[in-house]
């Protein structure tokens, strides 16, 4: 509990720290809320008092408009409060999830490979959601029911110790009575959710499969399995109702009893000090008898609640304190253009001892292509990985000009390297967003020239706004070849020295493909490239070729001499065909 209390205010010094003048409001909204209810009594007090000594008088209406305005003001207060508690709640909270969301992106892919998007949903925005209504009730409720409860407390203290002693004890007991009754509710609580879940769950698959159960005349057993589950949910729902009950009738018996202890309690002072104690006075302590309901029973849903949130802020803190197996490099630098690419005695593997490129030795000269070819699983794609810098080899060096790439920063290489896969990611915004991921710094014009380049003008023609148009969710609509075309675009828009192309297969009709042909010759025009060959096509146009078997290199030299070598394994290929020998 105490390393929980610990964590949890780190979390909120972080992130309530940047409001610091919204949380001093919040302060004074909370002094001044909790001040206003503790007076009302004492106006009660007053009016009592001076209407048996007086009669009705100007000083009563006095003190009856008082009660009123503090009873606006009151109220006032607890809005802008309460506004401003959930402003200050929020903008933490989505700080905190910007912080997740940056902090999961910079984690290497072994990370994300071992959690599913789902999970990473739930962890950035489930659990800091839970924690979004505990920052601002954490602040609003506890810390000012905390303030009201000792208000009321020293006011029974001020009025006589024994009245002071009297509503500790019970604040003391009632706090424990709702505790206790709150935590042999809890597991009904979730036994009825659960028996809830399964209904609905069990109601929805046999919904969805009405046509085959009447087809396969299921229909007496389904609706006697409804039954059954019916009959199961029946005496967990009855049985949480009637805790339920219980607690509120207990709790209306311990209120009920303490106001007629205070009475009591009342008479008995005033019987003895007939001039401290009032008849005012006794109201008083009545209605902060029934004041102290409120604080206690908030202040008892905070420290449960605090228990609940525990598994949340640990995921958070677990979260937060995984670090990246890449290392972030010291700033080297890189120039712009073309840049000459080696692999030196590189061994790399998933897991450590299964290797899954073994001592790879390849040099690109700047504005070369690089051809790769390879049976699925032979390591293709994880090359360029480690170009990317996705992964880092266990062994040898991947050097872009001569620098190894762990020395400069990964924003920085990446900036350099484009990345086209045949799974290309579009997103459910502007044709403009998509094309320049969100870069604002890119001019239309720029744009629009891309798109001619890459002769995407008929498909841009059609478009009903321009660069304004909302593409759907996942691309929805295009054609495989516009969405290939579409990535060409961004990665030139974003102008690298390098280009690793993981090529789309064969799906492509002719006239696509043949665009598609004229667009990769102005993508790689000046550029240095890495293709992940699938078609004949594409091959003619590297320099040289990789031919990858089981990681390692099975042949590596220059296209002219391979492909016009009988020996050779790409003599072959290119007799056989590439897409019936890599398939
Ligand atoms: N993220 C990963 N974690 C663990 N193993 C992986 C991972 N990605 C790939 N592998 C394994 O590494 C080996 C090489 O995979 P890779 O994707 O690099 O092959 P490829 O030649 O690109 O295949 P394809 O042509 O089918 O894309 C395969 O055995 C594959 O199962």
């Amino acid at each position: 509990m105490l390393v929980l209390l610990r964590r949890y205010f780190a979390l909120l010094a972080t992130y309530l720290k940047p409001q610091w003048v919204g949380n001093l409001f919040l302060a004074l909204f909370l002094l001044g809320n909790a001040g206003l209810q503790l007076l009302k009594p004492q106006l009660l007090k007053l009016f009592i008092d001076t209407a048996l000594a007086h009669g009705i008088s100007l000083t009563l209406l006095m003190i009856a408009f008082a009660f009123i305005g503090f009873a606006l003001l009151n109220q006032g207060i607890a809005v802008a409060d309460s506004y401003l508690g959930e402003y200050i709640a929020w903008t933490a909270t989505n700080q905190l999830r910007s912080d997740l969301v940056a902090h999961c992106l910079s984690l290497d892919l072994s990370f994300h490979k071992e959690r599913s998007p789902g999970e990473l949903i739930e962890r950035i925005d489930g659990d800091v959601d839970t924690l979004s209504h505990f920052f601002s009730r954490l602040i609003i409720q506890l810390g000012g029911n905390i303030l009201l409860l000792c208000g009321i407390l020293a006011i029974f203290f001020r009025i006589d110790w024994r009245a002071g002693l009297g509503a500790s004890v019970y604040a003391l007991m009632f706090l424990s009575i709702l505790m206790i009754m709150r935590r042999r509710l809890i597991p009904l609580w979730v036994a009825q959710r659960q028996a809830s879940a399964e209904f609905y769950g069990f109601l929805g698959e046999r919904l969805e499969g009405t046509a085959e159960i009447r087809a396969n005349g299921a229909t007496t057993t389904t609706l006697r399995r409804f039954l059954r589950q019916l009959h199961a949910w029946f005496p967990i729902t009855y049985k949480t109702r009637m805790s339920e009950t219980r607690m509120f009738i207990i709790n209306f018996a311990v209120i009920a009893s303490s106001m007629i202890l205070t009475l009591m309690l009342g008479a008995y002072l005033r019987s003895l000090n007939p001039a401290a104690i009032t008849i005012g006075t006794i109201f008083a302590m009545y209605t902060y008898t029934f004041m102290l309901v409120g604080p206690i029973w908030t202040i008892q849903t905070q420290l449960q609640d605090l228990q609940q949130v525990e598994a949340c802020i640990q995921r958070i803190h677990e979260l937060l304190s995984t670090t990246s197996r890449l290392r972030d490099g010291s700033g080297a630098t890189f120039r712009h253009g073309p840049l000459a690419l080696e692999f030196e005695h590189v061994t790399f593997g998933y897991e450590d001892d299964m290797p899954v490129l073994r001592d790879l030795n390849v040099a690109v000269q700047p504005g070369h292509v690089l051809g790769i070819l390879g049976r699925t699983g032979s390591g293709k794609t994880t090359l360029a990985r480690l170009i990317f810098r996705l992964y880092d080899a266990q062994q040898g060096s991947v050097r872009l000009d001569g620098v190894p790439i762990q020395q400069a920063h990964l924003q920085t290489l990446r900036q350099h390297i484009g990345l086209v896969t045949q799974d290309v990611q579009l997103f459910q915004a502007s044709v403009r967003d998509n094309l320049t991921f969100f870069n604002r710094e890119i001019s239309d014009e720029r744009i629009l020239a891309a798109i001619t380049s890459l002769g995407l003008s008929m498909w841009y023609q059609s478009l009903p706004s321009g660069l304004d148009t909302v593409l759907p969710t996942g691309g929805g609509g295009l054609s495989a070849g516009e969405a290939q075309l579409l990535a060409f675009t961004r990665i030139f828009l974003q102008d690298p020295g390098i280009i690793i192309l993981d090529e789309a297969t064969s799906r492509l009709d002719p006239a696509t493909a043949a665009l598609l042909e004229k667009a990769i010759d102005t993508l790689l025009d000046g550029r240095t490239a890495i293709i992940i060959a699938h078609r004949l096509s594409t091959i003619q146009r590297a320099d040289e070729i990789l031919i990858l078997e089981d990681g390692a290199v099975l042949e590596y030299g220059s296209y002219n001499t391979l492909a016009h070598d009988s020996s050779s394994r790409l003599f072959h290929l290119l007799q056989v065909g590439l897409e019936e020998v890599l398939a």
